[in-house]
């Protein structure tokens, strides 16, 4: 699914209003029957009190229009005007009207005004600003917003939690509502995926409002949010008549005593992830612990017991995966240096070496076309040094990809994948797969991608994909404290076997209800 920016969201408005030749007033009436629908289909007319709270805007249009619905069918509302501006939208203002003609007369809220008291257990629609917003909220509208917040009502922002920008980090974080469900039109947005901004989005959902399809397929975008629907066509089918050769040789480099682990799950994860063949490179204590734990996969040890001190080796692999559980000795960095001197394999770098990378960045000069870097934040950070946001950081990292022409792979709770310019934003996973060896597990399962035939990009963005999908999965038996790196191994299984499943079909709520044999 596309991200779009501010700009290219009004230029789909635009483009929508030209082309199906209605008005914006009935594109708004469509965003708010489509809330509307939304929340009278949870609610089936229950008498909770709903405050809505809406701007001036064309967000607090979608608020006033949402209102009117509500008060239609009987729900229990109170709207406020936070009148933040003099510049009222002209379909905000339409909308007023048509609520004061079903007798509902809004409360302005302005400077200096008493805030509603709202009980915990009522609902606020959160419809202050939407999209437009474009400096921080006065100190006042913060205070309101703090207001909300102390209620500890639930609340459901319309198209964005109201106080984020769509392009970057708002300075203040009282400015910004919290919200717990936000319905957003027609595509998530960025901001809900970054760790700086994606803390005030509890759970989001996209309503279609029919925005014009040419200009949504047609139009480029920085960002993609990668979900099963993106990686179902990059994936290769295995042949009938294919043997273990067909389907590559990774090499995995890596381990040091005390650390050998991280290279067993590296090289398991290559493993069911198809590579065809896995070797192993480790030091010599981990020989016997990779041949008990792991006896699929070949071993090669090296002359030194507990680190590394001499990476060559006979055996062509089709690619490499360096770095888990490495170390840092000096005999290590300089083995590494010599390896990288002489490597024209495709390379998946993770942890330690890339730790040796951001020392020795001269380093970086010598790795082969798009290799692929598998950063956690602190690795980043000594490989692209601070950054001062979220957006600064995607500057940096795809300046960074330009340059050293490699694929950067941001891991996070949403793992975004840089080439070209472009980001691939990984939507599942979760707060489980915040544990050891879990960045290991995915290294090896990129290393085998690329092992069977995957060019780099595309790995790295299905193997993201992939190993949250088996973290995702894993959870449903483990919950999220218990999950383990090697729980995600055991369920790569059921993530590819998942891409195929067809999804069920929600049934309507009416329609359950109406239907007394739904079994027929
Ligand atoms: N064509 C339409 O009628 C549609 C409207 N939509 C709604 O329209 C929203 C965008 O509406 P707008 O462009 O009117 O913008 P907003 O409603 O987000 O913001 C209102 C206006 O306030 C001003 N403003 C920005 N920051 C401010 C601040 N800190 N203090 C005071 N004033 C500030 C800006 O001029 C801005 O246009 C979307 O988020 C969505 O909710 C669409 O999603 C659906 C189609
Ligand atoms: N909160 C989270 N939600 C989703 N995925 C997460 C979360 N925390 C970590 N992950 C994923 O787990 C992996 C952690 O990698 P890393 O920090 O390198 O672990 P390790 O070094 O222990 O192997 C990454 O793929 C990351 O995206
Ligand atoms: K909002």
């Amino acid at each position: 699914m596309k991200l779009f920016t501010a700009e290219q969201i009004y230029a789909a408005d635009k483009s929508t209003i030209a082309k199906q030749q209605i008005t914006s007033d009935a594109l708004m009436e469509r965003a708010a029957e489509q809330i509307f629908n939304w929340i009278h289909s949870r609610m089936q007319g229950a008498p909770v009190k709903i405050h809505l709270f809406c701007g001036i805007g064309n967000n607090g249009g979608d608020g006033v229009a949402l209102a009117r619905h509500l008060k239609e069918h009987g729900y229990n509302i109170a709207v406020y005007v936070v009148n933040y501006s003099k510049k009222r939208s002209k379909d905000f203002l339409i909308n007023l009207e048509r609520l004061k003609d079903r007798k509902v007369w809004p409360e302005f809220l302005e400077k200096g005004s008493k805030y509603p008291d709202i009980g915990r257990d009522d609902i606020i629609v959160d419809a202050i600003f939407g999209i437009g917003l474009n400096r921080t909220p006065d100190e006042w509208v913060k205070q309101l917003m703090e207001h909300l917040h102390v209620s500890e009502a639930f609340i459901l922002s319309i198209d964005m939690p109201s106080g984020l920008f769509m392009d970057k980090v708002a300075e203040d974080s009282r400015g910004v509502v919290k919200s717990n469900y936000v319905l957003s039109f027609q595509v998530p947005k960025l901001v809900f995926f970054l760790p700086d901004t994606g803390i005030y989005v509890g759970q989001w959902e996209v309503l279609d409002i029919g925005l014009d399809p040419e200009y949504l397929m047609t139009t480029e975008t920085d960002y993609e949010l990668i979900g099963k629907q993106e990686v179902l066509p990059l994936y290769v089918p295995r042949q009938k008549f294919s043997h273990k050769g067909t389907y590559g040789h990774s090499l995995i480099i890596g381990g040091s005593y005390g650390k050998v682990g991280a290279a067993i799950l590296a090289s398991k994860a290559a493993l069911v992830s198809g590579s065809g063949l896995v070797t192993a490179f480790v030091p010599k204590c981990g020989y016997v612990p990779f041949q008990t734990a792991l006896p699929e996969a070949m071993v090669i040890a090296d002359r030194n017991e507990a680190h590394l001190s001499n990476i060559t080796f006979e055996i062509e692999p089709n690619v490499i995966g360096i770095g888990t559980g490495l170390g840092t000795e000096e005999e290590t960095i300089r083995a590494f240096s010599d390896f990288l001197e002489n490597n024209k394999t495709p390379i998946v770098i993770d942890a330690d070496a890339l730790n040796i990378l951001s020392k020795n960045k001269a380093l970086l000069e010598k790795l082969p076309k798009q290799a692929v870097l598998t950063p956690h934040p602190k690795e980043l950070e000594r490989l692209i040094g601070k950054w001062k946001d979220d957006f600064d950081k995607l500057k940096k990292v795809k300046s960074f990809s330009k340059k050293y022409d490699c694929v950067l792979v941001v891991k996070g709770a949403h793992t975004i994948t840089v080439y070209d310019e472009k980001g691939y934003v990984n939507a599942n996973g979760n707060p489980g797969m915040a544990t050891a060896g879990s960045g290991d597990v995915l290294t090896g399962v990129i290393t085998g991608l690329i092992a069977q035939g995957y060019e780099p990009l595309i790995a790295s963005v299905f193997g993201v994909y992939l190993h949250g999908r088996a973290g995702d999965i894993a959870i449903e038996n483990t919950g999220y404290q218990s999950l383990i790196a090697s729980t995600i191994i055991d369920n790569m299984g059921r993530a590819y076997i998942d891409l195929f499943e067809i999804p069920e079909v929600p049934v309507p709520v009416e329609e359950k209800s109406n239907s007394s044999r739904s079994d027929e």
